[in-house]
């Protein structure tokens, strides 16, 4: 269970950004760039899987994010805890251990064979569901999973990324068209900090990652990747 322990948002968002570095889940590969679930091209990729590989670490994480919503949210504001596939499930199984909740998991697409489902758990009529997944950063996934749990009776009026990438106002203009407050513990800007104070990135290497960060799209668009993002 969660240990009530409500450490300053700075506090958290750096040393979740420490811990992104720490267990090398920053990825940086201008010459070959990664291919984006929304389409997009970019020269760094963020691996939060590798945070669940360290037990220290993920139950760090886990207190943050427990942390973050009971303070932002309420402590008896979820019925249920929704992981979406696949780097959801594991942080929503641990999450929802810390909260004491009911845990239930989203697939991508409803599975082709068996009961046909998406929704795999129980998922009580008018539950109040928090929607988690490990990353966000064009806002385009966590829609298959929110509109899922909704066209099955669920209510959800909020989401979890552990890390945001907080460079997109298309993903905050699918936000608030989706009537859905997010949360987070760590943004883009806390891992160039981190890399800034620690010397981990050199000033080329800093330089052209936020060009990439100044403006995704157009750099997405140069490198062949898509050059618009849905808002809605
Ligand atoms: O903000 P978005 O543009 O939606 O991108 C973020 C999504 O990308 C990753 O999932 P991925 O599709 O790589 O699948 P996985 O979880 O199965 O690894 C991540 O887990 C998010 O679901
Ligand atoms: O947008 C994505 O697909 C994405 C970006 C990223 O940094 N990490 C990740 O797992 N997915």
């Amino acid at each position: 269970m969660f240990q009530n322990t409500f450490p300053d948002k700075a506090v958290m968002a750096d040393l979740m950004a420490k811990m992104l570095w720490e267990c090398k889940a920053v990825h940086f590969r201008p010459e070959q760039p990664y291919k984006l679930a929304s389409g997009l091209h970019s020269p760094v990729y963020i691996d939060c899987r590798k945070l669940l590989s360290y037990p220290r670490i993920r139950s760090a994480i886990m207190d943050f994010a427990a942390a973050t919503l009971l303070s932002d949210v309420g402590f008896e504001q979820f019925d249920c805890i929704a992981g979406g596939e696949t780097a959801g499930i594991p942080f929503a199984a641990l999450l929802a251990d810390r909260l004491a909740l009911p845990m239930i998991y989203v697939r991508k697409q409803p599975k082709g064979h068996g009961r046909g489902a998406q929704i795999e758990g129980v998922m009580p009529e008018g539950a109040r569901v928090l929607v988690i997944e490990d990353l966000t950063s064009a806002g385009t996934s966590i829609f298959t999973f929110i509109n899922a749990v909704r066209a099955a009776g669920g209510v959800v009026d909020h989401g979890m990324a552990l890390f945001f990438y907080g460079i997109f106002p298309e993903a905050e203009a699918r936000f608030v068209n989706g009537k859905i407050q997010m949360h987070h513990i760590a943004t883009w800007r806390n891992v160039l900090k981190i890399a800034r104070e620690q010397k981990l990135f050199d000033d080329e290497k800093l330089g052209s990652v936020e060009e990439f960060l100044n403006a995704p799209v157009k750099w997405s668009a140069a490198h062949g990747g898509v050059s618009e993002l849905p808002t809605a």
